[in-house]
């Protein structure tokens, strides 16, 4: 398999945030993990990433056990994330913070770096060829030299997730990549993806709570409820899981 999570408990004091989840995903397909507030979905976003350590489990991917790994040490495995609440350099251009999405993987030094070594000059022409190059996929060349306080808050939200693109990522782990959109920049994102898994071969691992990109673009979904999967399949087998129809009206009645 893939990635894969296996009985993976996530505790903060005495608050049970995931309650031994097993998820299994193939390799190039869109993921997508949905539930209410407060299911877990981005407690399991963030154990991947090694923000958290469960209490108990494991998570697979590839074939190596990546509890075993610090933050730096997933990315460079392969795995990338972007940030529900971009987590963007607001006061540097869109091209600089691509830069930066790279730094775990660059093998020049701030030495070499700062000396301008020939070594470095070539991995910045590559890094630059890398940034344009997500950037014309995403239709957002245009705005490689704007900084990222100035644009909508769409935009950045591309823009995280372009950064999150600079180290070629197997896996890439998106938390509500299109909150805050609006319809035809969802559109465009939805696309994207599909681009993604189907042309660079990603698989999208994807937190979202826009029901109709979700089961638009998803190849399959898996439902979390108080932190414990209560349903998992293909969006036409979701959309009516009397589990998962429960669960999203619980959550409606308390809003009433
Ligand atoms: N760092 C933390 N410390 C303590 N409790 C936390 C922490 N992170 C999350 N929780 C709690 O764990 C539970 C799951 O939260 P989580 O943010 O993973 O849910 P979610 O499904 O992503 O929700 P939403 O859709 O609202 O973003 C919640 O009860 C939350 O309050």
């Amino acid at each position: 398999m893939f990635f894969e999570m296996k009985a993976v408990t996530v505790q903060f004091g005495g608050l049970t945030a995931v309650n031994n989840l097993d998820l299994s995903v193939e390799d190039k397909q869109i993921f997508s993990l949905i539930g209410p507030n407060g299911a877990g979905k981005t407690t399991v976003l963030n154990t991947i990433s090694r923000f958290y350590q469960p209490i108990r489990g494991q998570i697979v991917f590839e074939g190596k056990n990546i509890l075993a790994l610090k933050p730096h040490q997933v990315i460079r495995a392969g795995i990338a994330r972007s940030f529900q609440n971009v987590e963007l350099f607001a006061n540097m251009t869109v091209l600089d913070n691509l830069r930066t999405g790279l730094h775990p993987l660059l093998k020049s030094g701030v030495f070499s770096s700062s000396l301008r070594l020939p070594g470095f000059v070539k991995e910045e022409k590559e890094v630059l060829k890398k940034a344009e190059e997500i950037l014309e996929v995403l239709e957002i060349r245009d705005i490689a030299q704007e900084v990222v306080k100035n644009l909508p808050f769409g935009l950045q939200k591309m823009v995280d997730i372009a950064r999150a693109l600079m180290v070629k990522p197997k896996l890439l782990l998106l938390d509500e990549p299109v909150a805050g959109m609006n319809p035809a920049e969802t559109e465009r994102l939805g696309e994207f993806f599909r681009k993604l898994r189907d042309e660079w071969g990603v698989t999208v691992f994807m937190i979202e709570h826009d029901m109709s990109l979700v089961m638009e673009i998803s190849d399959r979904i898996a439902v979390l409820d108080f932190g414990m999967k209560i349903a998992e399949g293909l969006p036409t087998e979701i959309q009516t899981h009397p589990a998962v129809i429960e669960a999203y009206l619980g959550e409606r009645d308390e809003s009433a």
